[in-house]
């Protein structure tokens, strides 16, 4: 009998309006022979995200997607999580690059964070550590709910550098790297298939898990 937690998808629902996250799921799931539609592409609304965790919102954004559809949906809430500054923006990382007038600059949002920073005395590589989190969550038409956590630890840099992937990628050197995610090929940040025993990304850690728990891919 198959595992009653495992899923057969051949088309998964990213409720997300994130190009770049959306890219990064289509990325994921082209091993596993699974589609990517997206919230964006089925004009599906935006809900608020008045959540204090990134559980919170994630399930905001699944179940949204999920109802409105009638699809099994996947979302994904994120953010970058900094040490010196008592884990701001975390859950706020978005709301930091928004602009009164509406629309997101992430140019601002990354002096924002180097300000910050820099109001703290946090100049050192030790001063200036931190972390992407991502959160997964599936969500049911019904309202069924599972999470998947995925996070990747770093340093903060400034200034920018790179121009792949977006948001905060440019100031965020993964541990073990020289290299920002802004200077990353797409494969080398985010890629994951089944059988790769690690993944870089935040985003990538978390899809692996929800691979393994809920789409019957082999541990590793
Ligand atoms: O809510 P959806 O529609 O999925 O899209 P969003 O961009 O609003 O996403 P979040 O609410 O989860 O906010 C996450 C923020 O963190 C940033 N972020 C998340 N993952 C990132 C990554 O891999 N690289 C760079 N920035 C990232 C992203 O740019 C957003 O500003
Ligand atoms: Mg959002």
């Amino acid at each position: 009998m198959p595992d009653p937690l495992t899923v057969t998808l051949t088309t998964l629902l990213v409720a997300s309006h994130n190009a770049g996250k959306i890219a990064e799921m289509r990325d994921l799931c082209g091993p596993l022979g699974i589609e990517v539609t997206s919230a964006a592409e089925l004009g599906l609304p935006e809900p608020e995200e008045t959540g204090d965790t990134f559980e919170a919102n994630a399930a905001t954004k699944a179940l949204a997607a999920a109802r409105a559809s009638g699809l099994i949906a996947l979302s994904d809430d994120s953010g970058l999580v900094v040490d010196a500054l008592v884990g701001a923006p975390g859950v706020y990382t978005a709301d930091w690059a928004t602009l009164p007038e509406g629309g997101r600059d992430f140019g601002i949002a990354m002096q924002k964070v180097e300000d910050a920073l820099k109001a703290r005395g946090a100049l050192e590589e030790s001063q200036r550590t931190g972390r992407f989190v991502s959160v997964l969550c599936l969500a049911t038409p019904e309202g069924d709910t599972s999470f998947y956590r995925g996070e990747a630890e770093g340093v903060l840099v400034w200034p920018p550098r790179g121009t792949l992937g977006f948001g905060y990628d440019p100031v965020f050197r993964p541990d073990g790297h020289t290299r920002t995610f802004g200077e990353m090929p797409a494969e080398e940040k985010h890629g994951w298939k089944p059988g790769q025993a690690t993944a870089l990304s935040h985003r990538a850690r978390a899809f692996k898990l929800f691979a393994e728990q809920r789409l019957g891919v082999a541990a590793t």
